[in-house]
């Protein structure tokens, strides 16, 4: 699996070891006094280290169909299987300490310190103090919070975005295979929330943990997944597929409704400038050029930007070719784009 990171390189993001994959075999959930199904049969394959967004309207059955897979909410009927194990007959205290639960509300405990926050489920496996001393140190560099600063403060000591990201550490603390992550951006400002949303991604090509990631927002959605579910009501899905090839052929009006104006430049920050078919150099000194990792749209922008017809392309500083409008518009056209596809 490939994907573009925020500085626009590609790398590669392997499944972690551990790494599970997720089955929803009709799955549906009724509660009790309603007429209608919250969802209603949904199936759905999560393969081993994919990110997988299910991305719907206010009410849809998002969050109805992410918790019962860590069975916070009981299905009414259907089978949910991590790494083919049968979770309904698994311990339900048991199962949610192996799946990691990060929420927008964050939920971390007032009167516990950070460092005791991030401790929760590591006292609870019984882990000594040693240990998870250690891992508490560890995840604070990893989500780049310094515990000498960080660990004996309160929540209330912290910033919401510096919450959000105790809020990710605690869900990893003992390195869960599966995470589930419920709008946890959703409540910071929209600067915060890209710097988080790109924190993640770097983390994730670490991790490679399967996650199942809820949210509204489409564009979360395409910079996040490497496959997006769009579900309407009751969690139907209408599409599930690559963020790439949502954007090239939306399957029906309703997702091209949720896709909304400005496709070809969302699909453009998908492909990678390499896949362009590149003219010569420009031959003028001292140029403004676009990294030949970065996508295409940082070459729009650079091409905007410059008013130039044409920019030059670098690799590792050499210039290796040009591009140019043209050159983009037949990307768009003629080649898949690759990134995030799986490979
Ligand atoms: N405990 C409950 N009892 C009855 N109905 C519920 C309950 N929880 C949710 N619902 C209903 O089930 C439907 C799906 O709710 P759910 O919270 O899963 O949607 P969602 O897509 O996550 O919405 P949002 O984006 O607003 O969080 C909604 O119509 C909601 O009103």
């Amino acid at each position: 699996m490939t994907e573009i990171t925020e500085t626009g390189s590609l790398s590669a993001r392997p499944a972690s070891e551990g790494a599970v994959g997720i089955e929803l075999d009709e799955v549906s959930k009724v509660y009790p006094g309603q007429p209608v199904p919250a969802v209603e049969r949904f199936s759905m394959t999560i393969e081993p280290g994919e990110l997988v967004m299910l991305v719907g309207p206010s009410g849809c059955g998002k969050t109805t169909t992410m918790k019962m897979i860590n069975r916070i909410i009981e299905p009414s009927s259907g089978a949910i299987r991590i790494d083919g194990r049968d979770v309904l007959s698994l311990n339900p205290n048991e199962l949610r300490r192996h799946i990691g639960y990060v929420i927008q509300q964050i939920g971390l405990f007032p009167h516990l310190t950070i460092a005791e926050n991030i401790a929760t489920v590591p006292r609870l496996l019984g882990w000594s103090k040693q240990r998870t001393a250690e891992r508490v140190e560890e995840l604070l560099t990893t989500v780049q919070l310094d515990p000498g600063v960080f660990a004996k403060r309160y929540p209330r000591q912290l910033s919401g975005g510096q919450q959000q990201r105790v809020g990710v550490a605690r869900a990893l603390a003992a390195d869960p295979p599966v995470m589930l992550m419920d709008e946890p951006f959703g409540a910071t400002d929209p600067i915060t929330r890209e710097k988080l949303q790109a924190e993640f991604l770097r983390l994730q090509a670490e991790i490679g943990k399967t996650i199942i990631f809820v949210t509204h927002d489409f564009e979360e959605a395409i910079r996040l997944g490497d496959r997006i579910a769009v579900l309407s009501e009751r969690s139907r899905i209408e599409q599930f597929d690559t963020p790439a090839n949502i954007l090239a052929a939306p399957a029906n009006d309703y997702v091209s409704s949720f896709i909304g104006q400005g496709a070809a430049l969302k699909r453009l920050a998908l492909i990678p400038v390499v896949d362009a078919k590149l003219g010569q150099p420009t031959g003028i000194d001292g140029s403004a050029s676009v990294d030949a990792a970065a996508s295409l749209r940082d070459a729009i922008d650079l091409l905007v930007l410059t008013g130039a017809e044409r920019v030059d392309v670098s690799d590792a500083g050499r210039v290796v070719g040009s591009i140019n409008h043209a050159a983009i518009s037949a990307a768009l056209g003629g080649v898949a784009p690759r990134i995030r596809e799986r490979g």
